[in-house]
């Protein structure tokens, strides 16, 4: 007994140790040792590193700013048993890294993790299963197809305003609306919808298997002590612990109704083919509107070569990629910019002049493009609060890295490009390039959409696949649904602040900035709670003027894009006391700080062009702001 004991206990330090070994010699044998970096400060951050312990843990990607400005803009941070991973806001070496993409891939164990979630899709795959569904899925996201795509964004967005509206009648008035919930759950009925003609249900509140199942899936993963364990002893993932049995069982539900949305999109892709032209059709001669019956169009046409095909697990992976990357992404933005806008009332009163100026409530994808304000508060958004605000590549061979900027390494040497060995991980700085005072200017950490009139050149040094700005990344693993996401976010924003008025719940210093996948908001003091942003919301009403039709005050036609004028806006007070919102009143008594609302006196008269707005904050709210 003892000596079956005794093999077990030496056959698991020879297997641990074996494992540990080769990180323990990269530890100590690469090319970034020599960067300059924080130091290993404890047993914990020896063995996670500041790279677990620190970085992971920041908020808002701040403590990249503090090192790169101590450090350099090269320099390393230590990870697991203090292995160097490389950070760098040099832009042309973030550059390099982008566009050498069979160079420089996603981790290994991050993609084997990821396709434990999302399967076999674009997301985890890499070189020629990469190329390969890349160019099947390219056409679905082209400007046309979203074109299409634009009515089920605003038939979702009004659905949402009228549910909050229905909210305020029985409230009375101002109302506390979870923003950050509601947003995402509208995202997720459009993707459901835009992305596979599926219907999730959320706003409207059914129970739903698939929606589920998918956060049962990512509830119950995440990095954790025993997942370590498995790591350093592989024979550990032979035990099944409940979160691992509850995650299998989300993952065959998700493969089940995957599966049963495919085959009911290839049916419905046969049955018209052949009412249009007998059997197959060309690419070109098929219409569609979600992007996977676009996808299987694509993938059954009579013009793309068999080898060239995606497998039928390549295709069922596309749809929880699709969940997973057109979600929670595009409900973050929304309400990072709804955050920013009740932090900057002169803004907010500004965008909403021009959205009212649109006379119907479902305008195109052209018509939502050519407003002009809009635009540039979507760009400002997604430049000061990526919602992906750093990406992760692993070289696969030794390189040297061009740089734009040589640096100094811990011993004095100057260096022009930076040498890394096979096996290193590189971190792309997205939330530091957006907000880099070099590239963007002393005024980088400030909201300001009005930068857009004419951004700086040094930003377009920025390697972006859209707009001078990371947020979608670079390169051929670039954001594919960028468009998509951005014609979301128009509308959305155009259809709630048409009728609604938004300003801070809670004081702007209490919110904090997370980041799992995506940058999440929590509340101080309430971090039980989980992500949450509420924020106060105010009924819109537009007064169209003395003898105007009041009934119809938000589609008057005067205001048209070349005559146009402001119209007066107030928002609804609450018929019991409750406090007018005080961005648009006409009373310089009135004062809000972080959400402490005093009242007007009672003659106070509304009007947009008059909004006090000096004594608020410019700034989007993070902690240290
Ligand atoms: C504001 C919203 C969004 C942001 C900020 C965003 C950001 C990103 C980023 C940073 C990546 C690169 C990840 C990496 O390689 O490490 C990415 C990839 C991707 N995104 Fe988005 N995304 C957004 C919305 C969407 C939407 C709406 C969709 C789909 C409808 C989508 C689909 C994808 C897919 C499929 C990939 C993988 C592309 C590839 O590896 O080839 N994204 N996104």
């Amino acid at each position: 007994m003892w000596k079956i004991l005794l093999s077990i206990v030496f056959a698991s330090i020879v297997t641990i140790l074996w494992k540990i070994f080769p990180l323990i010699r990269r530890a100590l044998t690469s090319p970034l040792r020599c960067l300059p970096g924080p130091p290993v400060e404890d047993w914990k951050s020896f063995i996670l590193g500041n790279f677990f312990t620190k970085l992971y843990k920041s908020e808002d990607s701040s403590i990249e700013s503090q090192w790169l400005e101590q450090y350099g803009h090269v320099m390393s941070i230590p990870a697991l048993f203090t292995i160097p991973v490389l950070l760098t806001s040099d832009t042309r070496a973030v550059n390099h890294v982008l566009t050498h993409s069979l160079d420089y891939q996603k981790s290994k164990e991050g993609r084997k993790a990821l396709s434990f979630l999302v399967g076999a899709g674009v997301l985890v795959a890499e070189g020629e299963s990469h190329r390969r569904q890349r160019r099947v899925l390219n056409p679905a996201f082209g400007p046309t197809q979203l074109r299409e795509l634009t009515s089920i964004f605003f038939d979702k967005a009004l659905e949402l305003r009228d549910v909050w509206m229905s909210e305020m009648k029985q409230t009375g008035g101002a109302t506390r609306i979870e923003v950050l919930s509601w947003l995402n759950r509208v995202a997720l009925d459009i993707i459901g919808l835009a992305g596979f003609n599926y219907r999730f249900e959320s706003v409207s509140g059914k129970p739903n298997e698939l929606e589920h199942a998918f956060s049962t899936m990512f509830n119950t993963q995440g990095p954790n002590l025993f997942a370590l364990l498995q790591f350093l002893f592989p024979p550990l993932k032979l035990i099944r612990t409940a979160q691992r049995k509850k995650a299998e069982e989300a993952q065959a539900t998700m493969r089940r109704i995957g599966k049963q949305i495919i085959a009911d999109r290839k049916a419905e892709i046969l049955a018209e083919m052949s009412a249009v032209a007998g059997q197959r059709a060309a690419r070109k001669d098929v219409k569609g509107r979600d992007l996977l019956s676009l996808l299987i169009k694509s993938n059954m046409a009579v013009d793309i070569p068999d080898s060239q095909r995606l497998s039928d697990e390549e295709v069922l992976g596309q749809v929880p990629t699709f969940i997973v990357a057109g979600h929670e992404t595009t409900g973050g933005a929304t309400m990072w910019c709804l955050v920013a806008l009740s932090r900057a009332h002169r803004i907010q009163t500004k965008l909403r002049e021009e959205l009212l100026a649109v006379d119907t409530d479902t305008p195109t994808m052209d018509e939502l493009n050519a407003l002009p304000y809009l635009d540039m508060v979507v760009r400002e958004t997604l430049r000061f609060h990526a919602p992906v605000p750093r990406g992760q590549r692993v070289s696969e061979k030794d390189d040297f890295i061009p740089l734009a900027k040589p640096f100094t390494d811990r011993h004095g040497k100057v260096h022009d490009s930076i040498h890394v060995s096979k096996g290193s991980t590189i971190i792309l700085p997205i939330a530091v390039l957006n907000r880099s005072k070099e590239l963007w200017g002393e005024d980088a950490l400030e909201f300001k959409p009005e930068r857009w009139l004419s951004p700086p050149e040094a930003a377009k040094s920025i390697p972006g696949v859209w707009s001078d700005m990371l947020t979608f990344l670079g390169g051929s693993h670039s954001c594919i649904g960028y468009r998509f996401a951005i014609v979301e976010m128009k509308a959305l924003l155009f259809t709630l602040l048409r009728a609604f008025d938004f300003d801070m719940a809670v004081p702007a210093s209490s919110i904090i900035k997370r980041t799992s996948l995506t940058q999440r908001p929590m509340i101080l003091g309430e971090e039980k709670k989980g992500n949450q942003m509420p924020l106060m919301t105010f009924q819109v009403e537009v007064d169209a003027g003395p003898g105007q039709d009041n009934s119809r005050a938000r589609h008057l036609p005067q205001f048209s894009a070349t005559s146009f004028r402001a119209p007066t806006i107030r928002s609804v007070a609450d018929n019991k006391g409750e406090p007018l919102r005080h961005g648009v009143v006409d009373d310089s008594t009135a004062r809000i700080e972080d959400g402490n609302r005093t009242t007007p006196p009672a003659n106070a008269t509304a009007h947009a062009e008059r909004v006090e707005v000096s004594r608020l904050p410019s700034t989007v709210p993070t902690r240290h702001s």
